[in-house]
């Protein structure tokens, strides 16, 4: 951790409500309303984001505890759209559109402080308690999810994931370290800095978000992707939960090599290369026809959210279908690749 967020006493300056962006060399004034730091109190870091520390803290006004995600310099933007400040306005938006979503952080301001650092940012939410992600309790259980468990929080995953993508955002890093978890299995969305209003054309080339939950779309650097990716990666997280382990697992390093020697079906065999098939034979027929569906090889065949919430996994149709019709096998086609879920059907 570079630096400690500061410790703020109340009042000591009014708000800043201007943004400085450069233009080209010359300034530009954009105005944003912004809460002020300074009447919140850092009590204690709770997490680590891309830009800054999560910290739980005191609305001295209110009284009431919050968490607090510091963006070191999310003040700078230039006028192309680069920068910190244009992705935090954009994080800032999707948050206040899924506002009263169960199943997303909610936000509650955006604040800055003239007199704490510069041209940092800090977006105010509400605290999830207990501190750990849908990664720390995968660790701490060190067992995978049974099914009934695995149903309960993809279905709040994908609830989540419905209203998002109804307000016209894509999350693109949807990954366990982004999943708040309560004891109760009570779970949340967070971690908005890669979200994006959903574009069909003008993504960036170069996938964001961890590369292992990428969708191969964003993997083969195609520059047209939707809602569509954020499946996909409910799918690896699916996965990951009935299986206790990841699904694709190839570094960081060899996605790089790959793309640095341009062999892009190489980045995405890798990964499926790296799955073992047998860590989902136990899953239902139901279970792995989900799961094909979330990870559609291509992403026109991929269901959307609220398709795969109304799937027979969720709505328990399946015993009578199976009883009198069994499912052919459950097959995922990756071009050249075997499928990993060809299993039998039991
Ligand atoms: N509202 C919250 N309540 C409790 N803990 C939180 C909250 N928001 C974030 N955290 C904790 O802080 C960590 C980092 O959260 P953050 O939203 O910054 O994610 P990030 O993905 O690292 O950041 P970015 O989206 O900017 O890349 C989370 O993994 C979680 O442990």
């Amino acid at each position: 951790m570079e630096a400690a967020l500061p410790v703020t006493a109340r009042n000591k300056r009014p708000a800043r409500e201007e943004a400085h962006r450069a233009d080209a060399g010359k300034k530009k004034r954009a105005r944003y309303e912004f809460d002020d730091i300074n009447e919140y109190e850092m009590l204690k870091e709770i997490g680590e984001g891309a830009f800054g520390v999560v910290a739980k803290a005191r609305d001295h006004r209110t009284g009431e505890t919050v968490a607090v995600k510091w963006i070191r310099g999310g003040l700078e933007g230039n006028s192309d759209g680069s920068g910190l400040l244009p992705a935090v306005v954009r994080e800032a938006g999707c948050l206040a559109a899924c506002r009263g979503h169960p199943g997303i952080v909610q936000i509650k301001t955006v604040a800055a402080g003239e007199d704490t650092a510069g041209n940092d940012l800090y977006i105010v939410m509400e605290l999830f308690a207990g501190g750990a992600t849908l990664r720390s309790e995968l660790a701490t259980r060190g067992r995978p999810f049974s099914e009934d468990e695995a149903r309960d929080a993809m279905k709040q995953l994908l609830e989540a994931a419905e209203k998002l993508h109804a307000t016209g955002t894509i999350h693109r890093d949807i990954n366990p370290d982004n999943i708040l978890a309560a004891a109760g299995g009570e779970l949340k969305l967070c971690g908005f800095g890669c979200a994006t209003p959903a574009r069909r054309v003008g993504c960036p080339e170069k996938p964001v978000g961890m590369l292992q939950y990428c969708a191969p779309e964003q993997l083969f650097g195609l520059s047209c992707y939707g809602p569509e990716a954020d499946v996909w990666t409910l799918g690896c997280v699916m996965a990951e939960l009935l299986a206790g382990e990841a699904l694709f697992t190839a570094t960081e390093e060899d996605y790089m090599i790959a793309e640095r020697i341009n062999m892009r079906d190489d980045i995405v065999s890798m990964g499926v290369e790296a799955f073992d098939e047998t860590m989902l034979d136990h899953v239902s027929v139901a279970g792995r026809e989900l799961l094909a569906g979330l990870l559609a090889f291509h992403s026109d065949e991929r269901l959307t959210a609220a398709e795969a919430l109304e799937h027979r996994w969720f709505t328990g149709e399946e015993d009578e279908e199976v009883q009198e019709d069994p499912p052919a096998a459950v097959e995922l086609e990756f071009p050249g690749f075997e499928s990993p879920f060809a299993a039998p059907v039991a």
